[in-house]
């Protein structure tokens, strides 16, 4: 995986590729890993995905709760809050490496959240077996009061780094734009990786190479009775 965020001037832009894995295996190719958490905060996920599917599923509940009982819009530092305290209680089993985003009356929030529960609060992040990869293009390009074009560019070449250096990440860039009272969830925001034309009729292979092949081969009767060679033979 490959998830980054980002703090633009008008608030939050969160990234993932879309591969899941099971070993050399590619499990899923286009996997959402971008989670909703409340209508004004979203979760990138790394690492197991039932547990990121999981404790973002269970938090994003909690929140809607507290929506309801307070009457008012969810702060990003509660949802960090109550990730933090699940995963801090379970010393790291539930692997969940998480970068989280979004915009309260508070302002603009981007946060890293590690399966044992230790945070931080970033101008930019990345998570993820591509975050190396992700990495290197945030300190080379990254800038504070970024545009919105500009933060989704750099963005969609962070993810891109992973899914073209990482094993672990590949597919497609799904992106999501947070600002105050507004969000855009950008599902396959890009594809890079294209499945190339399958041609419905089957392969055509020019008759010479067929043919050629064909006469190259040379078959040769076997004389011998087989029995001979093999006597185990009843
Ligand atoms: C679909 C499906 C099966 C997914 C299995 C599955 O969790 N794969 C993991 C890698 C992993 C982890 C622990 C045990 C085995 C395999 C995976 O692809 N993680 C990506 C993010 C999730 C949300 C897709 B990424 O971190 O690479």
């Amino acid at each position: 995986t490959t998830i980054v965020g980002l703090v633009f001037q008008d608030g939050i832009i969160l990234g993932a590729d879309t591969r899941a894995t099971e070993g050399p295996i590619v499990a899923d190719k286009n996997c959402e890993k971008i989670h909703y958490m409340a209508p004004n905060i979203y979760c990138c996920g790394a690492g197991t995905a039932a547990d990121t599917e999981a404790v973002t599923d269970m938090v994003s509940s909690q929140l809607q709760l507290h929506r309801y009982h307070t009457g008012r819009e969810s702060r990003v530092v509660t949802a960090l809050t109550l990730l933090k305290r699940h995963l801090f209680n379970y010393q790291g089993h539930v692997s969940a490496a998480l970068v989280l985003g979004g915009v309260d009356i508070t302002g603009p929030h981007l946060h890293t959240i590690y399966p044992h529960g230790s945070t931080d609060t970033l101008p930019f992040a990345t998570m993820g077996s591509g975050s190396l990869a992700a990495m290197s293009v945030f300190e080379s390009k990254y800038k504070e009061s970024l545009s919105r074009d500009e933060g989704i560019k750099i963005v969609v070449e962070a993810i891109c780094a992973g899914i073209f250096n990482d094993l672990g990440s590949g597919s497609n860039v799904d992106v999501c734009v947070i600002t105050k009272g507004h969000k855009e969830y950008l599902r396959n925001h890009l594809q890079p990786n294209p499945r190339t034309f399958v041609n419905p009729k089957g392969f055509t292979f020019s008759k010479k190479t067929v043919i050629e092949s064909i006469i190259k081969s040379k078959i040769v009767e076997c004389r011998e009775q087989p029995q001979k060679h093999y006597s185990w033979i009843a």
